[in-house]
């Protein structure tokens, strides 16, 4: 009789404002959905001699993902620079993403979804294979208030620089940072600020924004008691300006750990839309291909339960000398088709910017 195959080690990594580090083990239960690898992982830090658990839900929690137990370890300094490449034009997809936007909008009118994060990707050739922890020291050194990540998936690495924090759970105090309603960053500082300070009274953004807040206070709900909510302030990336509030809570006990958190919580209206269900089945009938790792949730928890998850976004999926990048828009009554395949365009320019070695504001303008 074989002996069953031994699946290869996978590897996490974080490269945060503060450290950089990963795990590298042999990933908890390769073919089970994600849901289930996250019970799995968290029994066996509980049982064994591990000290950390990190790991990626996909967006889908009922497929597959990547987790992982084991410790903390320095990560080498990447080693080697990234190649030269190209952005494949592929010429009907800003038709085909626009007319996907417009049938959101007809549906949201019929009442069937309130909002619908509607996301396209656009494909990247190099050269020579592109080493995913060099993109990664690039996308960290670009957005140094990001958190970075790389996670080996069933389907390749992927790499990105998340603004988003999905919760943290320290003790039991919980954060959770929502990002949604955004425009692009502009290269003259006075336009800059004024489209800023145009989106903090936009009323659609305005909107887009409080569906988010208000699904997550919604589900933290039974876990802990949220503190008052405070209005949306400014977040601005090297690429863009978003809307933003901090949801702080305490949790009833301290038995809640921040993957129960993450469960909760993911995949929120930032990523997917509401009600839930019905936007997933939106995004499942219209959009291109797979999400692939992207509007996920990657993070790590501690023994103690302490850790924190990110929303998988301004990501990139390495395959050899391929990169799929990926980002979205959410679309509620109101959005323009047109504006929103901009901001697409420009959530695009954080992974792009970092394959082109370019400034942020000059690629695909
Ligand atoms: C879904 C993405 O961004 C989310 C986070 C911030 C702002 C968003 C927005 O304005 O649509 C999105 O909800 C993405 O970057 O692919």
């Amino acid at each position: 009789m074989r002996e069953p195959r031994t699946p290869p080690p996978r590897t996490v990594t974080f490269a945060g404002p503060r450290a950089r580090w990963s795990v590298t083990a042999t990933p908890v239960d390769p073919g089970a959905p994600a849901r289930v690898q996250a019970g799995a992982a968290r029994n066996a830090l509980r049982d064994g001699d591990r000290t950390v658990l990190a790991g990626l839900l996909p967006f889908d929690v009922d497929v597959a993902g990547t987790f992982l137990t084991g410790h903390r370890e320095r990560v080498p300094e990447p080693r080697a620079d990234l190649p030269a490449g190209r952005l494949v034009e592929d010429p009907g997809a800003r038709d085909r993403y626009t007319s996907a936007v417009a049938d959101v909008l007809r549906r949201i009118d019929s009442g069937e979804v309130d909002k619908v994060v509607l996301s396209r990707s656009v494909r990247f050739e190099t050269t020579t294979p592109v080493d995913p922890q060099a993109l990664l020291d690039r996308l960290a050194a670009v957005n140094p208030a990001a958190q970075g990540f790389c996670a080996d998936l069933p389907v390749g690495t992927l790499v990105g620089a998340s603004p988003e924090l999905l919760c943290r759970r320290s003790g039991r105090e919980v954060l959770s940072h929502p990002l949604a309603g955004s425009v692009p960053r502009q290269a003259d500082p006075v336009l800059d600020e004024e489209a800023g300070a145009r989106l903090a009274v936009s009323a659609k953004d305005l909107r887009e924004h409080a569906v988010v807040v208000a699904d997550i206070v919604e589900r933290l709900g039974p876990l802990a008691v949220v503190a008052p909510v405070g209005p949306p302030r400014l977040v601005r990336t090297p690429a863009m300006w978003h809307l933003g509030t901090e949801v702080r809570a305490h949790l009833r006990d301290e038995a809640t750990d921040s993957l129960d958190l993450a469960l909760a919580l993911h995949p929120t209206p930032a990523v997917c839309g509401t009600p839930r269900r019905a936007a997933a089945e939106v995004i499942r009938r219209l959009e291109e291909g797979e999400r692939g790792g992207y509007a996920g949730a990657v993070g790590f928890q501690d023994r103690a339960g302490d850790g924190a998850w990110w929303v998988a976004i301004r990501c990139a999926l390495v395959d050899g000398r391929t990169v799929r990048a990926h980002a979205g828009g959410g679309i509620v009554a109101g959005s323009d088709p047109a504006a929103e395949h901009a901001e697409t365009t420009a959530k695009l320019r954080t992974v792009l910017a970092a394959l082109a070695r370019e400034r942020t504001t000059e690629v695909l303008a």
